[in-house]
C-alpha cells in the first residue's frame, strides 16, 4: 500500500539533497507524492516523480489538510506561518520539518533515529505529531560520538565549530565562490609571474577583501577569512547556534537528572569558514570515567554503521578528516582522539560530517520511512 505525502521545499538546498537521497534509495516506490510550491503553483511536478499532480500552492491549507504526512524543508518562516494554521484547522497529520522553529517545543521530537529511535517510536505510539530535524552540527556530532554520549560517558563538552558556507543555503555558496574569484582576479597578473613579490599580492588581496568583494549574503568577506558568529545574537554573549548545542543534544538523547542518561553540559563557539559543504568541529570532552583511548575508539566505531575512527596520525587526518573527504557521503569520520594534559578524563576529538545529509536531509528521509512503516 502506498502513502500520500506532501513535500514542501523540495527544490531548496536541503530539499534537493532529500529528493536525491529518496530517488537513490527507491523511497518513492511506496509513496504517492504531492509537491507544493510557494512560488510556482500550477507548474509541473518534478520530472523524477512520474504521475505526480501539478505543483500545488504551499499556502493552501485545504490542499495541505488532505495529506496524512507533510515533509517540509521550506524554512522557518514557512513553518511559523503554515503549521499553526493547519493545526488550528484540525489537521492531525505528521509534520516532518528541517527548520528549527518547532524543535524545542514540548510536543515535538527531534529526529535522529540511529541515536534516538526509541524516543521516536515512543513518541509515535503516544500521539506526537511533529518530528523535526536537529541542528546540523549537533546531529553530526551525535552521529560521530554517539558511542560516548549514549553510554552516559560525557559529563560536559565544548564544541568549536568550523561550519561551511552551505549552512547558509545556495546563495551563500555562490557568494563564497564569487569572492574567491574576485580575490584571484585582483592578483592574477602577479600570480602568473613567479618573481612577483608576495607582500604585494597580500596587500592587493587584503585591499580587495576590505573594499571590493560582494558580501551581500554573509555581510562580510568570508573568502580568505572567517566569521566567528552564526545565527542570532541571544544578548548574553552566546549565539543561537551555540545555544542549540546544549539544548538539542539533551533533547535528542532524552537526558534527565536521575534517568539512564544524565544531562550533558555542552557549549562552545560556532565559526563560519570558507569550506563549501560539510561542517567540522573540534571537541573537548570531560568523560565520567577514565577510559583508555582504545576503549573510546571501540565505542565510537561500534555505535552505528556511519561513524568510524580515523587514526590520530598526520597523514590519515589530512586525508580522511576534512570537508573534502566527507562531503557527499554519509560517513562521519572521528579523529584526533587523545588524552589532554588536563587529566585522564579529558579527551580531544575532531569530526566532520556532511551537514546536508546527516545534518539535514537524512534524518527527515528516515523519519518518513519510519512513519510509513518501511524502516
Ligand atoms: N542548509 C543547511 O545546511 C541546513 C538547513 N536547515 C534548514 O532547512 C530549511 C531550508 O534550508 P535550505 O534548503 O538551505 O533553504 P533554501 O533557501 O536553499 O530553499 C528554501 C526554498 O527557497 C525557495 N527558492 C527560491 N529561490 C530558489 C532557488 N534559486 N533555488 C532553489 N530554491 C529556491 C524554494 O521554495 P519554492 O520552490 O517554494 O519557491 C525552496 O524550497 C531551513 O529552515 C534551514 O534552517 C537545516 C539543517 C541544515
Ligand atoms: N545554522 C546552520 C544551518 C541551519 O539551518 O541550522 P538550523 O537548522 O539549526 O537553523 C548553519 O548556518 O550552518
Amino acid at each position: 500500500m502506498t502513502s500520500s505525502v506532501g513535500f514542501v521545499g523540495w527544490r531548496g538546498m536541503v530539499g534537493s539533497v532529500l529528493m536525491e537521497r529518496m530517488q537513490d534509495e527507491g523511497d518513492f516506490a511506496s509513496l504517492d507524492p504531492v509537491f507544493f510550491s510557494t512560488s510556482n503553483a500550477g507548474g509541473a511536478a518534478p520530472s523524477f516523480a512520474e504521475g505526480a499532480p501539478a505543483l500545488q500552492d504551499a499556502y493552501d491549507i485545504e490542499a495541505l489538510k488532505k495529506l496524512p504526512i507533510i515533509v517540509t524543508a521550506q524554512g522557518g518562516d514557512y513553518t511559523k506561518q503554515v503549521h499553526p494554521q493547519l493545526r488550528a484547522a484540525g489537521w492531525d497529520g505528521l509534520w516532518i520539518d528541517a527548520a528549527s522553529t518547532l524543535r524545542m517545543d514540548d510536543d515535538s521530537i527531534i529526529v535522529l533515529d540511529p541515536v534516538n529511535r526509541q524516543v521516536i517510536d515512543e513518541g509515535l505510539a503516544s500521539g506526537v505529531k511533529d518530528f523535526i530535524g536537529g541542528n546540523c552540527t549537533v546531529s553530526c556530532m551525535l552521529m560521530g560520538l554517539g558511542g560516548l554520549f549514549r553510554n552516559n560517558l560525557v559529563e560536559w563538552g565544548t564544541s568549536m565549530t568550523y561550519q561551511a558556507a552551505s549552512g547558509g543555503g545556495a546563495r551563500h555558496m555562490r557568494e563564497l565562490l564569487t569572492q574567491f574569484g574576485t580575490l584571484n582576479g585582483a592578483v592574477a597578473a602577479e600570480l602568473s609571474d613567479p618573481a612577483s613579490a608576495i607582500l604585494e599580492i597580500d596587500r592587493k588581496v587584503l585591499a580587495a577583501q576590505r573594499g571590493g568583494v560582494d558580501a551581500t549574503q554573509f555581510g562580510v568577506p568570508l573568502a580568505g577569512s572567517l566569521i566567528p558568529w552564526i545565527d542570532a545574537d541571544l544578548g548574553n554573549g552566546q549565539s543561537k547556534e551555540e545555544w542549540k548545542a546544549g539544548v538539542e543534544t539533551n533533547k535528542i538523547l532524552g537526558t534527565a537528572a536521575g534517568a539512564a542518561l544524565e544531562p550533558v553540559i555542552m557549549d562552545g563557539l560556532c565559526v563560519r569558514i570558507g569550506a563549501m559543504r560539510s561542517h567540522s568541529q573540534a571537541l573537548t570532552l570531560k568523560l565520567r570515567e577514565d577510559l583508555s583511548v582504545a576503549e573510546i575508539e571501540k565505542l565510537i566505531d561500534a555505535d552505528n554503521e556511519w561513524a568510524h575512527v580515523v587514526p590520530n596520525e598526520k597523514q590519515a587526518s589530512m586525508d580522511q578528516l576534512t570537508p573534502v573527504a566527507a562531503s557527499g557521503t554519509l560517513d562521519i569520520p572521528v579523529g584526533r582522539i587523545r588524552k589532554l594534559e588536563m587529566g585522564p578524563e579529558y579527551i580531544s576529538a575532531f569530526t566532520v560530517g556532511d551537514q546536508l545529509l546527516w545534518g539535514a536531509a537524512e534524518p527527515l528521509r528516515r523519519m518518513l520511512k519510519i512513519a510509513v512503516g518501511t524502516l
